[in-house]
């Protein structure tokens, strides 16, 4: 049987925020709560991808690792190779920690939809490349795209035989469920 892993992306720096996303509340939950969530039904594991620092500020029972010394500070393509080396399985269920209303029942369209190498979410031409399912077959593409020092996500892709699905396609309100969250104002807006 085909085993799907989920890697959550949490390492970033929050710079725009001004405190590390993943923490943030939305509703009484941390927003990583709400990526958490959206992946747990579809995976066998979820590894969460994170800073050093913010390690210990994950509850014990989930399974957190850093990025891989070698491409640390390299951003989330950083990120999910780093969760593929941790975690064994044929495919990928990655997402973001700063999409606090993403919904189950969307990830399990984009699940349904997924072909190829890698799929990402396109909302009305905005592309949304950390929404994505990959195949474990991608990892010696995305080390050899960080060791040549080329960081972006969407360039890899690109390389992969894989396909742009649009939001529309998952949900009727695709520009809220795939919205990022930023600055503190786009959530207190909410
Ligand atoms: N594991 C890992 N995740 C990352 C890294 N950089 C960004 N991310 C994650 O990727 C997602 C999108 O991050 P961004 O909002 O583009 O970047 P950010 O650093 O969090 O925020 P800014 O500093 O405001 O750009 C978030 O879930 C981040 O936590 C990284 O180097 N490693």
């Amino acid at each position: 049987m085909k085993r799907t892993a989920g890697i959550l992306l949490a390492g970033g720096q929050s710079r725009r925020f001004g405190s590390p996303k993943a923490f943030a509340e939305y509703k009484g939950a941390p927003f990583y709560h709400y990526s958490l969530q959206a992946l747990n039904p579809f995976c066998e594991e979820i590894i969460v991808a994170t800073r050093t620092e913010f390690v210990d500020k994950f509850p014990k029972d989930l399974c957190v690792t850093t990025d891989l010394v070698q491409f640390s500070g390299m951003g989330p393509l950083a990120g999910i190779l780093s969760g593929m080396e941790a975690v064994k399985a044929d495919h990928y269920i990655v997402l973001p920690c700063d999409m606090p209303f993403i919904q189950q029942r969307v990830i399990a369209r984009l699940v349904d939809e997924h072909s190829g190498d890698v799929s990402a979410v396109t909302v009305e031409g905005k592309r949304h490349p950390l929404v994505s399912i990959w195949q474990a077959s991608a990892k010696p593409m995305i080390r050899r795209a960080l060791i040549e020092d080329n960081r972006r996500v969407m360039h890899v892709q690109a390389q992969l035989n894989g396909r742009w699905i649009e939001g529309s396609s998952l949900t009727d309100s695709p520009k809220l469920v795939f919205k990022n969250v930023n600055t503190p104002c786009e959530i207190e807006r909410r």
